[in-house]
């Protein structure tokens, strides 16, 4: 019997080296985790541990900026910056009422596109320059080298998911070819005291297709099974967790889960999270794909656009954002 109680360990490692077989065989514990818990861990996935540390080390020193140099990159409309501590509150949860807001500050960076890019120039939603903070040399770089190589790892990712579709194994190459990306980088400060609705982050669902949450050392990640117990992800040395968020119900009819998790720092110390959130190409319709739907399964969602559902998502999100989305309207 299969337990749907823990988070699965998946071993990339044959898979990446093609040995015969293991597409196959990987793709089946994707799909089991996906339809029976929504998380999973991958280990030997080819991103070099240096890159990991160094993307810890510069979200560490980031967040150790004094709060009007952060505050310089503050966060924009297009959801790139800093997000201040308490500058959400998750209101669009499903999972739970949450009325006070997140113990975390987070700095928010997407694919890195060029100045002169016909989409940064024209101010399109969602593909703007990113918010680089000034003086802190060496910053971008390993930030971009990191989201670089997970880049790679997202593009081996999405032919698993193909096959644990039953759909061809190239199905997602071209949605997921310029894939819009986001990298949170978040600080939860060290706790002394926390009420049992103080939440680093409160219980939610990503809105992502798949969230890439780096390899931590210090724990404080809760996921709530499908029979609605709160389990503790364990510390797995190296392991990626892979969760599924909004998007991929979406693209799968409800077929694969974006199941609410949470957070809360209670290590005494500080704690920092990388999650990487990717979704398809900006302009790919988000609808059902043929393997999820039937005569007896109609599509349960319209399908809709990554812009169209984060502007709605941001409005309903983000406080500061309040204003920006006002003056974007305008
Ligand atoms: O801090 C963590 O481990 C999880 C973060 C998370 O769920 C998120 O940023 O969406
Ligand atoms: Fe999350």
């Amino acid at each position: 019997m299969s337990d749907t109680e823990t988070i699965p360990v998946v071993d990339l490692g044959p898979y990446l080296a093609g040995e015969p077989g293991a597409l196959q065989r990987t793709a089946g514990e994707l799909r089991f985790a996906l339809t029976e818990i929504g998380f999973y861990f991958i280990v030997n996935h080819g991103v070099p541990e240096a890159l990991i540390r160094g993307a810890f080390e510069q979200a560490a020193r980031f967040h150790a900026l004094p709060l009007d140099r952060k505050m310089d990159v503050r966060v924009d409309k297009h959801n790139v910056g800093y997000l201040p501590m308490r500058g959400d509150t998750l209101r669009t949860s499903t999972v739970q009422t949450v009325t006070k807001a997140n113990l975390n500050e987070a700095f928010f960076m997407a694919r890195d596109l060029p100045d002169d890019h016909p989409d940064v120039l024209a101010d399109r939603r969602f593909r703007s320059a990113n918010r680089w903070p000034k003086d802190l040399p060496g910053f971008r770089e390993a930030v971009v080298a990191y989201c670089d190589a997970l880049e790679v790892l997202v593009h081996k990712l999405v032919r698993l998911y193909a096959v644990a579709l039953e759909l061809p194994v190239l199905y997602f190459d071209e949605p997921f070819r310029d894939f819009q990306y986001k990298l949170r980088m978040t600080h939860y400060p060290y706790q002394e005291a926390l009420a049992d609705d103080d939440f680093g982050i409160a219980p939610h669902t990503d809105t992502s297709f798949l969230t890439l949450l780096a390899p931590n050392n210090v724990p404080g990640l809760s996921i709530r099974t499908q029979t609605g117990k709160w389990i503790d992800a364990p510390v797995v040395p190296g392991a990626y967790v892979v969760n599924g968020g909004q998007m991929l119900q979406r693209w799968t009819n409800d077929v694969f889960l974006a199941t609410p998790h949470r957070a809360v720092n209670r290590s005494g110390g500080e704690r920092y999270a990388l999650a990487f959130f990717t979704d398809s190409n900006i302009d790919w319709p988000v609808a059902s794909v043929p393997t999820t739907v039937g005569p007896d399964r109609p599509p349960k969602f319209p399908t809709t656009w990554y812009t169209d559902y984060m502007i709605q998502y941001q409005k309903r999100t983000y406080d500061l954002l309040a204003d920006a989305n006002r003056q974007a309207a305008e």
